[in-house]
């Protein structure tokens, strides 16, 4: 029974592990191994003969969760992890609609809508239509359809009692067709449907039905009701689901999540008995009780008791500043002296409520030269340069892609005046063919039509020196014949988003590393393949990739992961517990709920800090206290006072980052076989158990289990 792979599970998560061929429900809370569990099965099925590779299914929550997992994999088994189905809903859902477009009425080149793109497809229905932007307003409408669309319903399936909704539903129908003629799918859309192609085609569905034997679940507490009824589908009558997850980190129900699947899941799957479990292995003592302590506060709950082998560890360090500005010197002090303790930056989170609080944060650690990566905000993906860049490489994909011609064929000027778009505008509706093709037609004279001509020249050009070339010298290639180039060089402030643009070719030069041409989740072309990947990992290649860097983040986005030290800011009444839950039923829970991932994603140190003034939407705000502080227990907290300079910190023998019996330790200088140089950055289990997360020079950042990686200090 005890393979390397099992040997030291405790027995509850041997018992998950190792479950026969039933559905299963693992209700468990923070760090107690869920995830782990989760991947040794994977891992457990595969080398027991149990299931194939291609037989398996698992859906993670976020792609850096997946990533992770298939390096996991990777790491315990010697097989190629290339080839799974293991990846975001969204992930596997583009999947599926790329290898199966024709059925799904797709066309092969379809591209993917980010929530930006689908703002601006949404205001260009509502000019086209003359529709009064005031009385539907575009963001409103957006947050209709995706609700619509997450409970699985097309427009002529929503109600409609009032001419309010109706026109709200006869918008969200000509929004669709839009992005049907211009062959663009929104996130939403995605999932929507891979979910009507299972249900519509029945040989297809029992296709997948009989091959993913095994579905695996992480975070099963925030799947939304499509996702589920989508997993209820694909797994048919023959498949066990094995799901994780914790209903006390339920922190997407404002997107439709439903705790209320697991009740359900139970029921519709014949669960015979939950699994609990109920030792945590990532935090100290202090930390969990604090944890455990604040999520008392909430009523509605399952019920969950947590305990560690670990000792209580160092109090939790709470920090009251007079300002934001403060606070984060106060931050950037003591992650310097973190760093001088020997932990690697990326080991280091520091976590805000909203994305807005991260500028001041930014700004701080700018000055003071400390590395940073920013999840979600403001993505490398995201900035205005790489959009136009994205848009001239969408139409050298797509020529139908409305939104991408409407946002370059006038960037840089050409002359093309608002007038003339209006016109060919409006060729393209009463044909009711894309603009691309409207402007085919030539029906436009003068000037405009000339310039018009051009510019669809100018891109057919582009699409056919880049069908020769390797996919970075194609976006080299756009970048210097599309004008941005020369754009942003005569820009005073242009320097920043050149650097960008040249990044954009560091990227798609990586993105082709990365992927070999089989491996692009059945895409046509390396550059729809580069294109998806960049709408769905917007944010994850923003720092120089392999760069120690302080990793900042949303609580919402820090969901699964874990960090020797934590820092949280900003907890302030309307802040944290953020002001717009109390609006909500149940928002001050869930606000919790997110406090409580936030504290349990710490292993070793917690710093909780606030100030009593701040700048907030540019007005001066001066903040009280939050109410998930006084919920602390304060035997657990050490609270630092208002000097300003950080108190030194003692060297606790706890906190040493060492892997313990092994050998090894964090910062170390290493080297493997295949991979060469690297140093250790994390590291996880022990003894036989034992694997260390390992950032080589060269071959980037892999998970090696120490048992069977040939490792050797350099
Ligand atoms: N039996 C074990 N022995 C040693 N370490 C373990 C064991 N089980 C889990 N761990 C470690 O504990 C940490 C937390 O595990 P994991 O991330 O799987 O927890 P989780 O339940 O998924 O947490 P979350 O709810 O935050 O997603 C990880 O570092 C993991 O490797
Ligand atoms: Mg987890």
């Amino acid at each position: 029974m005890t393979t390397p792979l099992l040997r030291g599970l405790n027995p509850e998560q041997l018992a998950a592990v190792t479950l026969p061929h039933e559905s299963a429900l693992i209700l468990a809370g923070a760090g107690s191994g869920k995830t782990r569990v989760l991947t040794t099965r994977i891992a457990h099925l595969i080398q027991s003969g149990l299931a194939s590779p291609s037989g398996i299914f698992a859906v993670t929550f976020t792609n850096k969760a997946a990533k992770e997992m298939l390096a996991r994999l990777a790491a315990l088994l010697p097989i190629n992890t290339r080839g799974m189905w293991i990846g975001t809903f969204h992930g596997l859902a583009n999947r599926m609609l790329r290898a199966h477009h024709r059925e799904a009425g797709l066309p092969a080149l379809f591209q993917i809508l980010d929530s930006a793109d689908q703002l601006g497809a949404i205001k260009r229905l509502l000019k086209a239509l003359n529709v009064d932007d005031e009385k539907y307003p575009p963001k409103q409408l957006q947050h209709f359809i995706n609700g619509c669309k997450e409970e699985g319903l097309r427009a002529h399936m929503v109600e409609a009692f009032d001419p309010y909704s109706r026109k709200q539903r006869e918008l969200y129908a000509a929004y669709d067709e839009q992005c049907q003629r211009e062959g663009v799918v929104d996130f939403a859309e995605l999932l929507l449907r891979s979910y009507e192609l299972l249900q519509r085609e029945t040989a297809l569905r029992q296709h997948y039905q009989s091959r993913f034997r095994h579905i695996l679940v992480d975070e099963f507490q925030d799947t939304n009701h499509l996702q589920y009824q989508w997993l209820k589908l694909l797994a048919g009558e023959q498949a066990a689901v094995f799901a994780v997850g914790d209903d006390d980190q339920s922190i997407y129900a404002f997107r439709g999540a439903r705790v209320g699947n697991m009740a359900d899941f139970e029921r519709d799957f014949q669960v015979e008995k939950v699994i609990r479990l109920e030792q945590n292995y990532r935090s100290h003592g202090n930390i969990l009780d604090a944890a455990n302590a604040l999520i008392r506060h909430n009523q509605s709950r399952l019920g969950k008791n947590l305990w560690t082998a670990e000792g209580s560890g160092e109090p939790i360090r709470v920090f009251e500043a007079h300002s934001d500005y403060e606070e984060a010197g106060f931050i950037v002090d003591e992650v310097k002296a973190l760093q001088r303790e020997g932990v690697p930056l990326s080991g280091i989170a520091l976590l805000y409520r909203s994305n807005a609080q991260s500028r001041v944060l930014e700004h701080a650690l700018f000055n003071a030269a400390v590395p940073y990566r920013v999840y979600g905000g403001l993505r490398f993906f995201e900035r205005q340069e790489i959009k136009h860049a994205l848009a001239y490489l969408r139409l050298i994909g797509n020529s139908n892609d409305d939104g991408a011609l409407l946002r370059v064929i006038n960037f840089p000027t050409r002359g093309i005046g608002a007038r003339s778009l209006e016109s060919l505008q409006e060729i393209a509706r009463s044909e009711g063919i894309s603009l691309w093709q409207a402007a085919q037609l030539k029906r436009m004279s003068g000037k405009a039509g000339a310039t018009i001509s051009a510019f669809t020249a100018l891109i057919e050009s582009m699409r056919e020196t880049c069908a020769a070339l390797p996919l970075p010298e194609q976006v080299e290639h756009m970048l210097d014949h599309s004008g941005l180039v020369a754009h942003y060089k005569s820009e005073k402030e242009g320097a920043d988003r050149l650097e960008n643009l040249n990044e954009l070719i560091n990227a798609a030069a990586g993105f082709e590393l990365e992927h070999s041409a089989e491996d692009v989740d059945g895409a046509p072309d390396a550059l729809t393949a580069f294109l998806t990947h960049a709408s769905l990992e917007a944010g994850e290649h923003q720092a120089e990739a392999g760069q120690e860097a302080l990793q900042l983040m949303t609580v919402h986005a820090a969901k699964g992961l874990e960090f020797h030290a934590v820092f949280i800011s900003g907890l302030e009444e309307g802040l944290f517990p953020h002001e717009n839950a109390a609006k909500e039923r149940d928002g001050v829970e869930e606000e919790r709920r997110l406090m409580y991932v936030a504290i349990t994603r710490a292993r070793r140190r917690l710093y909780i800090s606030f100030a009593d003034s701040r700048m907030l939407h540019g007005q001066l705000r001066y903040g009280i206290a939050s109410r998930f502080l006084e919920e602390l227990p304060p035997q657990l907290l050490k609270r630092i006072n208002h000097s300003g300079a950080a108190q030194p910190m003692q060297q606790p023998a706890a906190s040493s980052a060492a892997t313990g019996a092994s050998g090894w330790h964090i910062g170390q200088a290493v080297s493997h076989p295949k991979f060469g140089p690297g140093i250790i950055i994390n590291s996880e289990g022990r003894g036989a158990d034992a694997r260390v997360q390992v950032s080589f020079s060269h071959a980037g950042v892999k998970w090696l289990a120490l048992e069977y990686a040939k490792l050797e200090a350099s």
